[in-house]
C-alpha cells in the first residue's frame, strides 16, 4: 500500500483554446475537470494499476472526494476550512500549456498538525509514504519535512516531490526518495545543470548527505535514476503530440514506486517510471495513464548515462 499527502490538493481546470492572445474573448474548443494535487495524482496512477492507496490531504471534500472516489480513491480529509483550490491549465493546439495555480485554502497550526499526525496515523502499514506538492499558506516551509519525519515513525520508506525552501528542508530530513526535475534540483544545490553530468554529480551530492534513491526526471530527455545499485537513464519516447505535460512528472514518481513495489530493479524500475511519463504527456488535462496508456516495449532499456547530454535544448 502506498500513502500519498497532497497539503495543497486542487480540482485542475484544463481548457483548450486555439491559441491563447492576452485581453480577448475566447472560446474554449473543449474543457475537462479532473482531481490534482501531486500526491493525488500519484494516487490516481497508483490506483489506476490496481495498487492500494490512500490519498491524505487537508480538506478534499466536496468535489474533489468525489470524483477521487469515482476514480477509486478514498480521500483521508484532514481538518481544514475553504474550498479546494482550482488550478486552471489553458492548452493552446500546438500544446503549449499556460497553468495558474491558485493558492489554496489556508492552514492554521492546529491543522498542520492535524495532517502531520494523521500521516504517523497511518504509514505504519504502507511500503512508501509520498509527500508531494507546494506547501499551503500558513504553513511551515518544513512541512514535507515534518510528513517524513511522521511517516518514518512506521517501517514506510518516504519519498518526496516537492521544490524551493520546502524541499531543501525535505532533504535535510532524509527522506529516502527525492523526485525533482531539472528546474528543482538547480534550485536546490544553487546552479544551473545544464549537462546530465551536472545533473548526476548533484543527485550523487544528495546521495552522500543521505538520501537512497535520486529520480531526476528530465522532461523530453526522460529520467535519471542514482540509486545505490548504480546509475542509470532512460530517454522518453517521442511523443508526437503532446497534449499536456500537466502530472507527467506524478506519472513518472508513481511508475518508479509501482515497478519498485513489484519488486523490479531501479533500471528497469526507471523504465517503468518513464513509460507512465510519456503516457500522460500524451493524455488531455490532468488524464494520467493507467495499464492500457502505456508501452514499455516502446521505451529504450535504461543504460549508463550518456555524460556529456544537453539539458538546455541548445546545440551542444
Ligand atoms: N515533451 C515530452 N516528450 C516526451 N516525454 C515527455 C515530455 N515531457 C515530459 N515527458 C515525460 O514525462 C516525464 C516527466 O516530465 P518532467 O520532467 O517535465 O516532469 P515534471 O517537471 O515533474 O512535471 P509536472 O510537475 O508537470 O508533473 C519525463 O521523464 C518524460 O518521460
Ligand atoms: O501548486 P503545486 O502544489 O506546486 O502544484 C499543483 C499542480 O500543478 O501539480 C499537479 C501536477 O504535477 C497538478 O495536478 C496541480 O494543479
Amino acid at each position: 500500500m502506498v500513502v500519498t499527502v497532497t497539503p495543497n490538493p486542487s480540482l485542475d481546470r484544463t481548457v483548450e483554446v486555439a491559441a491563447l492572445v492576452r485581453g480577448a474573448v475566447l472560446r474554449a474548443d473543449a474543457s475537462r475537470v479532473d482531481p490534482g494535487g501531486k500526491g493525488v495524482n500519484v494516487s490516481r496512477v497508483l490506483a489506476a494499476f490496481g495498487h492500494p492507496t490512500l490519498a491524505v490531504m487537508p480538506g478534499g471534500t466536496g468535489e474533489l472526494a468525489t470524483l477521487l472516489r469515482a476514480a477509486g480513491i478514498q480521500p483521508v480529509s484532514t481538518p481544514a476550512r475553504g474550498t479546494t483550490r482550482v488550478n486552471t491549465a489553458l492548452v493552446e493546439a500546438d500544446g503549449t500549456t499556460t497553468k495558474i495555480n491558485e493558492p489554496g485554502v489556508e492552514l492554521h497550526a492546529h491543522e498542520v498538525a492535524a495532517l502531520v499526525d494523521t500521516v504517523a496515523a497511518h504509514a505504519a502499514p504502507a511500503a512508501w509514504v509520498v509527500t508531494a506538492g507546494s506547501v499551503p499558506r500558513g504553513a511551515p516551509d518544513d512541512l514535507h519535512a515534518r510528513i517524513v519525519t511522521a511517516a518514518r515513525r512506521g517501517d514506510a520508506r518516504v519519498a518526496v516531490d516537492t521544490s524551493g525552501p520546502a524541499l531543501a528542508a525535505a532533504v535535510a530530513a532524509g527522506p529516502d526518495l527525492v523526485k525533482p526535475n531539472v528546474a528543482e534540483l538547480a534550485e536546490l544545490v544553487g546552479h544551473p545543470l545544464p549537462r546530465l553530468a551536472d545533473v548526476l554529480a548533484a543527485a550523487a551530492d544528495l546521495r552522500g548527505g543521505g538520501i537512497d534513491t535520486v529520480l531526476v526526471s528530465l522532461g523530453a530527455a526522460g529520467a535519471v535514476v542514482v540509486a545505490p545499485e548504480g546509475t542509470w537513464h532512460t530517454a522518453s519516447v517521442p511523443v508526437t503530440a503532446v497534449r499536456s505535460t500537466v502530472g507527467a512528472g506524478d506519472s513518472t514518481l508513481a511508475g518508479y514506486l509501482l515497478a519498485r513495489t513489484s519488486g523490479a530493479s531501479p533500471a528497469d524500475a526507471l523504465v517503468h517510471a518513464v513509460a507512465c511519463g510519456a503516457a500522460a504527456v500524451g493524455l488531455p488535462g490532468t488524464a494520467v495513464p493507467g495499464p492500457a496508456d502505456i508501452d514499455i516495449s516502446s521505451v529504450k532499456p535504461a543504460s549508463a548515462p550518456e555524460e556529456s547530454l544537453d539539458l538546455t535544448g541548445e546545440a551542444a
